[in-house]
């Protein structure tokens, strides 16, 4: 049975939890340099990235889990997630786990009021899956190497080789097709 990891300080951590559990998968939450043995993957949920990225530092998991994405573990970044894996933070420098080639702009459709909800097709998956977009960072640009895997004007949806992230909330629907792509397709 594959094990995943869900950073779990802060945001959207059960929702995640329920997911994999549905999927047949082993959550194991991850506070800790020894809760990241043995996992097969890694989602960095929602939240709020500042947040999250100090007690990732404080507590020395970014050192821990930049050198296992470096090593090839599976990591899905979602919304506040895929904002600490970017490599450039619009106007303020580079996410605390910087390991994927984008450039990401926070809040970049407006406030908490302007969150929304958007039915956006996957070529991939052939089919339109639900994404909830809350207080959504955008991806602004994509370097060679990122696969864009949904768009909605901009990419919302991108993998680098073990890396996915989308600006997006799946664990927020009842689908479980971005789940089990990370778990079946990414995660090996
Ligand atoms: N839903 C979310 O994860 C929001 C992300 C948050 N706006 C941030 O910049 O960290």
């Amino acid at each position: 049975m594959k094990t995943i990891g869900v950073l779990a300080f802060q945001g959207g951590v059960i929702e995640h939890v329920k997911k994999i559990e549905e999927l047949g998968a082993k959550p194991q939450l991850v506070k800790k340099k020894e809760d990241l043995k043995n996992l097969d993957g890694l989602i960095l949920p929602g939240g709020e990235s500042t947040t999250i990225g100090k007690f990732l530092i404080e507590t020395g998991l970014k050192d821990e889990i930049l050198s296992l994405i470096h090593e090839g573990m599976p990591v899905w970044g979602t919304c506040a997630g895929a904002i600490l894996l970017s490599k450039n933070i619009k106007n303020q420098g580079s996410g605390v786990l910087p390991a994927l080639s984008i450039v990401i702009e926070r809040n970049a459709y407006g406030s908490q009021l302007d969150s929304f909800k958007k039915e956006v097709f996957v070529p991939r998956f052939n089919i339109a899956t639900e994404c909830v977009f809350i207080r959504a960072p955008k991806i602004v640009e994509v370097a060679e190497g990122v696969e864009v895997l949904a768009e909605l004007e901009t990419p919302i949806a991108v993998l680098q080789k073990n890396i996915l992230a989308t600006t997006f909330h799946p664990e927020l629907t009842s689908q479980n097709y971005w789940h089990s792509f990370f778990v079946e397709n990414v995660v090996k």
